[in-house]
């Protein structure tokens, strides 16, 4: 009995004599070793003499030499450090470091002690509670505090929806009351680098509960089974916290369509995925976790996560806009000396396709760019170069590589859309046209929102036609009939399928008469050449038309081309005011 008291005693002040130990160990061995300025540190980078990097949290991180000395230097904890080494050919290593030699017999020891405590521990009755089980995993709190809304620019749309859920997580009661449906899973979806887990994190720290972040493709690839378990045991995790946002990056590791997968689905896959599912349609509304899950495509996922009751809330993170440019630009340069000459906004006018995460790196490129200078600020030549740097580092089928022309025929196409449309359906309301990629359309895109209506005319039918090819007509127009681009396809695709249902179901022309031509083919009376010819035959005028409106109201074209050129992005107002001038 007393034996084992003692013992008791003895075993946390060995371990907390053996930690001692370590650290001093480990800050001698430091001190002793060779340290390197972090301004010397990048000159060595740059002259291509530094092989390995260990990136971990501590103050000071190991380098490793061509010449296989190790020395250590600053850890400069910014964002973007990893991807910088990367981009110098340079290896990474994430995490402690290789453990040096003189520390190994200490850790072992050590090691040996603590899991004979935990031994000890464990056989008196208490159990080890999964500390030691293949299917937990690191979904660690992340520290969130500090980030909110205003550390995100742009993008205003999806920062609105998100600031809405804050509420549910605060107060569920509220809404439970009232029995309604409170959303579990949002899935947020947009380009790479567009603010989507800093979205997440600003949700979690404005509504203070604990943040859960984990890769969907920490849940493959590993034995079968394990995905699920670790899927569980994150939601457990957060449920004993009682509040919380779970937060999945790159869903589609686990998400995918099945028909899209090349390997036609695994059952690794599936069973991750129904475990996922689960956990959410099984906790209460008014627990306060919300599950945030984001992608680059939102096509890609099954259908079985976006229905009701499951990821069915879907918010665009979209590229930035040049003033949305201009502000992320202004918060990430926001504690860095910049000269008085540079000029935030025309940086935001050449960085066209820039995601926030690029006009970070670019940021802060020419911060070190400065840096290595000695330069008392960050002037707009290193701001210069550091876009090359940027660029350069971007794949192929990064957009910011396209040209200044790309941007002009997409500015006219979408001119022609806005145009035609206040020109043949004045009460219509254009929402927003902008010349920036999304998900609507691979160049720009008008959003045209018509009245509601409980029937559609012959006449609106033929309209929406007349938009649908205004695009093709204002690039025919202005570069030529031999110049005109694919970015017409969806336009074309539409306009044929409503003169399609206008003739083969509506009975809306005299050639085809008041017939319902799906049922004339089962019966055997193959007509589809009439409709051919009749779908053909309007289009050409159609399109004779438009081209015509175009060209007599071509000066109000230019404008609406201009103004998207210079702002990206465009609203009603500016549109009425150039189409009443
Ligand atoms: N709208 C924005 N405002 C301010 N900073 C931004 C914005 N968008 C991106 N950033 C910067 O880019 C970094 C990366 O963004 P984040 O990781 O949130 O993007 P993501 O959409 O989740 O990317 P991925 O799809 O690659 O996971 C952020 O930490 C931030 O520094
Ligand atoms: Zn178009």
């Amino acid at each position: 009995m007393k034996n084992i008291k003692k013992k008791r005693i003895l075993i946390p002040l060995a371990i907390f004599i053996l930690i001692a130990g370590i650290f001093f160990n480990y800050k001698s061995s430091l001190k002793s070793k060779n340290i390197i300025q972090y301004n010397q540190f990048l000159k060595e980078v740059e002259m291509g003499s530094i092989t390995d990097v260990y990136i971990s949290n501590n103050e000071m991180i190991k380098i490793k030499f061509k010449n296989s000395k190790i020395f250590y230097t600053q850890n400069p904890r910014t964002d973007t450090f990893k991807e910088f080494l990367l981009l110098k050919g340079i290896n990474v290593h994430e995490g402690k470091g290789p453990i040096s030699s003189d520390i190994i017999p200490l850790s072992l020891f050590s090691f040996f002690i603590i899991s004979a405590t935990v031994y000890l521990i464990s056989s008196r009755g208490k159990s080890v509670s999964g500390a030691f089980k293949l299917s937990t995993i690191d979904a660690e709190i992340e520290k969130t505090s500090g980030i909110s809304f205003n550390n995100i620019a742009g993008n205003d749309e999806a920062k609105e929806s998100i600031k809405e859920l804050v509420d549910f997580i605060v107060s569920p009661e509220k809404f439970s009351k009232y029995n309604a449906r409170m959303p579990r899973g949002v899935i947020l979806y947009g380009p790479p680098g567009t603010g989507k887990t800093l979205m997440a994190k600003a949700l979690a720290s404005e509504a203070s509960v604990p943040f859960f972040a984990v890769n969907g493709s920490d849940f493959v690839q590993i034995y079968v089974g394990v995905g699920a378990g670790r899927i569980r045991d994150l939601f457990k995790k957060a449920r004993e916290k009682g509040k919380a946002v779970i937060f999945i990056d790159e869903i589609d590791a686990i998400g995918k369509k099945r028909d899209s997968r090349a390997d036609g689905g695994s059952d690794e896959r599936d069973q991750t995925l129904n475990a996922l599912l689960a956990e959410m349609s099984g906790f209460k509304d008014s627990d306060g976790i919300i599950v945030m899950a984001a992608t680059n495509r939102l096509d890609t996922l099954d259908d079985a996560l976006l229905r009701p009751g499951r990821f069915d809330r879907h918010i665009e993170v979209g590229l930035p806009d040049v003033n949305a440019r201009y502000e992320i630009l202004k918060l990430h340069s926001r504690n860095k000396p910049l000269d008085g000459n540079v000029d935030l906004y025309s940086i935001a006018q050449m960085t066209v396709y820039f995601s926030g995460a690029k006009l970070e790196s670019l940021i802060n490129e020419a911060a070190i760019l400065a840096a290595k200078e000695n330069s008392d600020y960050i002037t707009m030549e290193h701001i210069d170069k550091a876009y090359g740097v940027v660029i350069a580092g971007a794949e192929k089928k990064d957009r910011s590589f396209l040209k200044e022309e790309d941007k002009k025929i997409t500015a006219y196409h979408e001119a022609g859309h806005a145009l035609i449309t206040k020109l043949v359906c004045p009460e219509n309301i254009i929402k927003k046209v902008t010349i920036i990629p999304s998900t609507k359309g691979a160049g720009g895109y008008t959003l045209n929102i018509s009245p509601d209506r409980m029937y559609q005319t012959k006449n609106n039918l033929l309209n929406n036609i007349k938009i649908a090819l205004g695009g093709r007509a204002a690039e025919e127009i202005i570069f030529g009939k031999e110049n005109i681009t694919t970015g017409a396809y969806k336009d074309i695709e539409n306009a044929t399928k409503t003169l399609i249902l206008m003739s083969k179901y509506y009975g809306m022309f005299d050639a085809t008469g008041l017939l319902n031509y799906e049922l004339l083919e089962r019966e055997g009376v193959n007509n589809s050449q009439e409709i051919l010819k009749i779908c053909n035959e309007s289009i050409i005028k159609l399109y004779d038309e438009v081209v015509a409106l175009l060209k007599q109201n071509k000066d109000k074209l230019d404008k609406i081309a201009f103004e998207l050129l210079s702002k990206e992005t465009i609203y009603n107002d500016t549109i009425d005011e150039i189409v009443t001038s």
